[in-house]
C-alpha cells in the first residue's frame, strides 16, 4: 500500500536516508525501529509530505504522492508531545479535523461520541485538556489523528513522555484500536521491546540505511547482521576463531546465540565458570567465562532448584539449530 521507492536524504551535505527501498502493506502495524539519529523520523516526515526526499519516490495506493502537499495526502500524525489544542476540551478537540472539513454537526457529534468510546473515554467529551493525564492525553491524540478517516496513521515515539506501566497498557491500547479500526499504521521507536510486541512486520535503520526488514521473531532468531542482533535482546556475539566447534555447517565468522539457546550442564561442548548470577524472577542469568570471553547463558528458574554459584565450573552447550551466522555489518 505505502512504497518507498529508493529515497535518499542529506541534510547539510550529511546523508541521513541511503537509498530505502521499502513496501508496507494495508492494514499492517508497521514500526521502524534504530537508535537515535538514524533517520527515522525524516522518513517519516517524507510520507507525510513535511519534508521531500532528494531522490526516490512515495507512492501511496498507487499513487505517486512524492510531491503532493501533506493536507492532500490523507495521512495524520501524532507526535511524541501530544500536541492537543490546550485551550480546547476533549471534544473539541477530537472533533476539530472534521469540523475544519465542514462536516456536518450532527456527523460530527456522532463520530465524536464512538471515537471516545473506542478509546474507553466516554464521558469525557467537556474535560480541560489540562485535567487529563499523560496516557489519557494520548489517547484523546490518537482519535483526533483518527477522526478524519486517514489512509493511514503515523505514530512517532508516541509513548515515550509516558511512565513505565502507562507505556505497557498503551502498547496494548494502540494494536487493539490499530487492528480494530484496520488502519495501516506505522510506528517509530528506539525501544526493541517496544517494536517486538506491538508490530506485525519491523524494519531495522542504522545509520541511515535500512538493515533488515521481517516479523518480530525473524528479527530476534535471524538477526542479519551484529548490529542487529547486538540492537534486539541479549545476545552472545562468538567467532569461529575461539568457538570453532559451534560453527560445524555455517559459512559465516560470526554468530548470534541467544542466551536462552544455552544449556547448561556438567557435560557438554565447551566448559566456562560462573562469572555472576542474576535471579530475574523467572529465570536465572548467568555470565560465564569461557576462553576469555563471557557468554550469557538465561535458565528458567524452577521454584526449589539451586542455581549455580559463582565460580562454580559448568559446561554449556548449543541447542540444535540455535547458532545464527552473521554478515558483516554493512
Ligand atoms: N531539518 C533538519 N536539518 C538538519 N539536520 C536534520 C534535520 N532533521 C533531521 N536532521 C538530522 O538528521 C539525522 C536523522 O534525524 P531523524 O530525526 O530522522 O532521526 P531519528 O532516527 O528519528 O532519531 P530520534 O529517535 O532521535 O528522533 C539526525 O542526525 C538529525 O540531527
Amino acid at each position: 500500500m505505502i512504497r518507498f521507492d529508493h529515497i535518499a536524504k542529506s541534510f547539510e551535505n550529511k546523508p541521513v536516508l541511503k537509498d530505502i527501498d521499502l513496501t508496507i502493506d494495508q492494514g499492517e502495524l508497521f514500526t521502524f525501529l534504530g537508535p537515535s539519529g538514524c533517520g527515522k523520523t525524516t522518513l517519516l516526515r517524507i510520507l507525510a509530505g513535511l519534508e521531500s526526499p532528494d531522490k526516490g519516490r512515495v507512492w501511496v495506493d498507487e499513487q505517486d504522492i512524492t510531491w503532493l502537499p501533506p493536507e492532500k495526502r490523507g495521512i495524520s500524525m501524532v507526535f511524541q508531545h501530544y500536541a492537543l489544542f490546550p485551550n480546547m476540551n476533549v471534544e473539541k478537540n477530537v472533533a476539530y479535523g472534521l469540523k475544519v472539513r465542514r462536516t456536518s454537526r450532527d456527523v460530527i457529534v456522532e463520530r465524536t461520541k464512538t471515537l471516545l468510546s473506542l478509546v474507553g473515554m466516554t464521558g469525557f467529551e467537556k474535560r480541560d485538556i489540562s485535567q487529563l493525564s499523560g496516557g489519557e492525553q494520548q489517547r484523546i491524540a490518537l482519535v483526533r489523528a483518527l477522526a478524519v478517516s486517514p489512509k493511514v496513521l503515523l505514530l512517532d515515539e508516541p509513548l515515550s513522555n509516558l511512565d513505565a506501566n502507562m507505556r505497557d497498557r498503551m502498547r496494548r491500547e494502540i494494536r487493539d484500536l490499530q487492528k480494530e479500526v484496520g488502519i495501516t499504521t506505522i510506528f517509530v521507536t528506539h525501544d526493541q521491546q517496544e517494536a517486538m510486541t506491538m508490530s506485525d512486520r519491523i524494519a531495522v535503520f542504522h545509520q541511515g540505511h535500512l538493515v533488515q526488514v521481517g516479523h518480530p521473531m525473524t528479527i530476534y532468531n535471524e538477526p542479519i547482521n551484529e548490529f542487529v542482533a547486538r540492537f534486539i535482546g541479549e545476545s552472545n556475539l562468538v567467532s569461529r576463531q575461539v568457538f570453532p566447534e559451534w560453527f560445524s555447517g555455517l559459512e559465516e565468522e560470526k554468530a548470534c546465540i541467544r542466551p536462552n539457546a544455552l544449556r547448561m550442564g556438567e557435560r557438554g561442548q565447551v566448559q566456562a565458570w560462573v562469572k555472576t548470577v542474576e535471579f530475574t524472577g523467572s529465570t536465572v542469568m548467568y555470565d560465564c567465562v569461557s576462553r576469555e570471553e563471557t557468554l550469557k547463558v538465561s535458565v528458567e528458574h524452577i521454584q526449589g532448584m539451586q542455581p549455580r554459584e559463582t565460580g562454580e565450573e559448568v559446561w554449556l552447550s548449543v541447542k540444535d539449530g540455535a547458532v545464527h551466522g552473521l554478515k558483516v555489518n554493512t
